[in-house]
């Protein structure tokens, strides 16, 4: 808890506040009752898909590509990978320097925590950041005290930003608590390293459900709430990157800390990553166009959109 009496929650709690009383509303429902978490689905489906036929088409420009592919956390997340496999994959984000010496490289390279090591030692390309997964990523079905070890070991080992899935079955059973003290526990292990907590939207189930969790996770120290972790489905869809970047602007106007956006998973177009700028233009605004606040989360994204920005088909990675 000590790092969010440092930055401030914004909700006035003090943990010696905390009484053993049954009636008393938890500090997550007394943050929660500051935004409207009742949703309608349908509305929000005809908001997004509204927002989206107005303002796509004038964000489909080479420069908001270009940007694009600069917010990529470029990702490798397979039973396969070996640290053969990881050692080839970084070594294509070093040579796209020489390569493409007038785009922006990419923003990170996402890995599995066992391989932020190889990562470490192999990234010369300057600006690219290593993300690791972690806290028994993908289901986060597992024991806190190894959630913990796996996030400092991965930290130790090289990685500058954690990916954690929130604990999807203690949310949907009521349990803010237990699910927001393993965020909070995660974060104090992250200290200033960026803490990416997905959601698995795909699993919550409504739009009302999604904007409860991004609230707790932000509330919770997130640097980042990411829709997805790819490997349930649906993964990222334009509706949950709606509710969650309205989240994310009422979570500042409260408390003036921007928290930032990434979508991931599931996302296989150019059409798919100018959706999601556009949600992220239209909801959150120019502050939020920066690859400190907005990441795409893909291992099939960045040959395509390398592709349309020069002009032919190319498999670079
Ligand atoms: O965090 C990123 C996702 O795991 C990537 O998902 P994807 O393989 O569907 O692009």
């Amino acid at each position: 808890m000590e790092h969010y009496r440092e930055h401030g929650d914004g909700y006035g709690y003090n943990p010696e506040d905390e009484r053993e009383n049954p009636n008393q509303t938890s500090k997550y429902d007394e943050a929660l009752h500051k935004y409207n978490t009742k949703l309608n689905d349908d509305e929000i489906a005809e908001k997004t898909a509204k927002l989206i036929e107005k303002h796509l088409e004038e964000n489909n420009t080479l420069e908001v590509k270009k940007f694009l592919f600069n917010c990529i956390d470029l990702t490798t997340l397979k039973c396969t990978d070996s640290e053969t496999s990881v050692m080839k994959f970084t070594e294509k984000v070093n040579e796209f320097v020489d390569r493409y010496p007038d785009l922006k490289n990419v923003a990170a390279i996402c890995v599995y925590p066992n391989m932020a090591e190889i990562v470490n030692d192999t990234l010369e390309a300057d600006d690219v950041k290593i993300a690791c997964v972690s806290g028994g990523f993908p289901s986060s079905q597992t024991f806190i005290e190894v959630k913990v070890a796996e996030t400092a070991m991965a930290l130790h080992a090289g990685a500058d930003e954690i990916d954690i899935v929130i604990s999807v079955g203690k949310f949907l059973s009521g349990d803010y608590e237990g699910m927001c003290d393993e965020i909070e526990e995660l974060k104090e292990v992250c200290g200033d390293k960026h803490l990416k907590v997905i959601l698995e939207t795909g699993a919550l189930g409504s739009a009302s459900n999604i904007k409860k969790a991004s609230i707790l996770s932000m509330y919770c120290g997130a640097d980042f709430i990411k829709t997805s972790t790819g490997k349930e489905k649906p993964a990222a869809t334009p509706e949950a990157a709606y509710v969650m970047c309205q989240a994310i602007k009422e979570y500042f106007l409260e408390t003036g800390r921007k928290v930032g956006f990434k979508p991931a998973g599931g996302i296989n177009s150019v059409h798919d990553a100018l959706v999601y700028y556009t949600i992220v233009k239209e909801l959150l605004g120019e502050e939020w166009l920066t690859n400190e606040r907005f990441r795409l989360g893909t291992s099939r994204l960045a040959n395509l959109l390398l592709s349309e920005i020069v002009g032919s088909e190319t498999k670079f990675f």
